[in-house]
């Protein structure tokens, strides 16, 4: 864990509640020990469901946990995991049964606090009422849950201006930071469970040039703060669909604790909108067992592609959807650059053939399978590729990989070099390396393939 943090058990003056908290040391927070009061009574918010398709298959009935009842406030068979920890003085709490947050190998996690036995249904280990995440929508007309921001604010300026296709994370950011400088905002409390600037994996993947919006100077006075905020919200939100009224909108939404949950290929737990009392339910799979000390963790990767890895900083050996985004229009055949390398397969399962391999062959690995992946291409029935037009765009696309490797603020002989180093690496950082690392390893494969591609083409 990072020497700047320290696990504190603090009197809160406001009603001697306890709670654990994490003090971190980059960015002191305003309110040092007091807990907010309650906000105002909440408008009724205009949510009126919420859920990923996906998830939705999974989901138990919407009767399965009902909202809670003051004389029987836990699931009968569930114990709560630290009550008190959550009672910060807002109308509802966030809940949580059989489970605790502990800084772990890849940074803040959920372990199980108690053995789960699998039952033939999903069952909640986390509750989350709306009003204490932060929800942006993603296109117009802009909505915000809560609804903290006055109206005619300079923020609202900056949302108007960002581009609703790419600037996603850039909105919610904005409202992250105005959140840090509300009043006794809970986001205050709940800051000291976020990564601070040296933990973020994925400010070392933060694009160089990426300026501060002038109205935002104030909520975030220099640019590692601003960063800080934005890489938070890459990491750390998740998409929703929310239906308000008779429009449904996706909604880029962070969601205090249910972040913490890391990433698994073969997750125990999922994310559920439980629709009718407006809560994000984390909920351990039917039929799966858990034992006492198991980390919880959910599925980021399911049916998206490498762009989801992107953001969250980390490369894994089981993506099978490692991709790389060009931009350029030129695209190579691909029957032609697939039989220059013996892949074989449909689009979506190619797999190197090494049984037509004659003679020793190393370059062929995953990294080739995954450029012939990502290389745009085209295919026209029985149409040949035209070398001297297949060596173009070769020759375009492998302009625009070397561009992309020059972007990276360091090189894959540096990055290596600090894998390398006997120094103290924290974990996290060497996560975010390794990822980055990987990125470039790929760039220059797809590099070095399309070489081998130009030469085979030829002749
Ligand atoms: C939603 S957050 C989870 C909480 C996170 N551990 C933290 O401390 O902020 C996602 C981040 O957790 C880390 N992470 C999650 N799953 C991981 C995994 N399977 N391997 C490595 N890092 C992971 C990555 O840094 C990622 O950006």
């Amino acid at each position: 864990m990072g020497h700047s943090f320290e696990w504190a058990k603090i009197s809160s003056p406001v009603d001697n509640v306890f709670f654990h908290r994490r003090r971190c040391a980059s960015y002191p927070h305003r309110h040092p020990w007091r807990l907010p009061d309650p906000p105002p009574a909440a408008p009724p918010p205009a949510v009126e469901e919420v859920g990923e398709e996906e998830e939705d298959d999974d989901a138990p009935p919407l009767r399965l946990l009902e909202p809670p009842q003051e004389d029987d406030p836990f699931p009968p068979e569930m114990e709560p995991a630290d009550p008190d920890f959550y009672r910060i003085g807002y109308a509802r709490m966030m809940r949580a049964y059989g489970i605790e947050f502990l800084e772990g190998p890849d940074g803040m996690a959920v372990y199980a606090s108690r053995d789960v036995d699998p039952l033939r249904r999903a069952r909640v280990i986390m509750e989350i009422p709306l009003e204490l995440m932060l929800t942006i929508t993603q296109k117009r007309p802009w909505m915000f849950f809560p609804d903290i921001i006055p109206l005619g604010h300079p923020i609202f300026d900056i949302i108007e201006s960002t581009d609703p296709e790419t600037d996603w994370d850039l909105r919610l950011a904005c409202l992250l930071l105005y959140a840090f400088d509300v009043e006794d905002n809970f986001w205050q409390l709940y800051g000291d469970f976020l990564p601070s600037v040296d933990e973020c994996t994925s400010l070392l993947l933060a694009p160089k040039h990426k300026t501060i919006p002038l109205k935002l100077k104030r909520l975030a006075p220099d640019h590692e703060r601003f960063l800080w905020a934005l890489s938070i919200v890459q990491s750390r939100s998740v998409n929703l669909k929310l239906r308000m009224g008779a429009f449904l909108q996706d909604a880029n939404v962070l969601v205090p604790y249910a972040d913490m949950l890391n990433h698994s290929p073969d997750a125990n737990c999922f994310l559920h909108w439980r629709f009718k009392d407006r809560m994000v339910e984390v909920m351990i799979k039917a039929g799966r067992a858990v034992k006492k000390g198991d980390e919880m963790t959910i599925d980021y990767m399911s049916g998206v592609n490498s762009s989801f890895m992107e953001r969250y900083g980390f490369s894994s050996p089981t993506n099978p959807w490692e991709l790389i985004n060009f931009s350029s229009d030129a695209k190579i055949h691909l029957d032609s650059f697939l039989s220059v390398f013996n892949i074989a397969g449909l689009h979506d399962e190619l797999y190197h053939n090494a049984a037509l391999t004659s003679g020793e062959n190393n370059f062929v690995d995953g990294g080739v399978v995954a450029a012939a992946r990502t290389l745009p291409t085209w295919s026209e029935g029985d149409v040949p590729a035209i070398p001297s037009l297949e060596r173009k765009s070769a020759q375009a696309l492998q302009e625009e990989c070397h561009t992309m490797l020059e972007s990276f603020s360091t090189t894959i002989q540096q990055d290596q070099e600090i894998l390398d180093s006997d120094g103290h690496i924290r974990r996290t950082r060497e996560i975010a390396i390794k990822y980055r690392l990987h990125r470039k390893l790929l760039l220059q494969k797809i590099i070095d393939a399309l070489d081998i591609y130009q030469d085979k083409i030829l002749f």
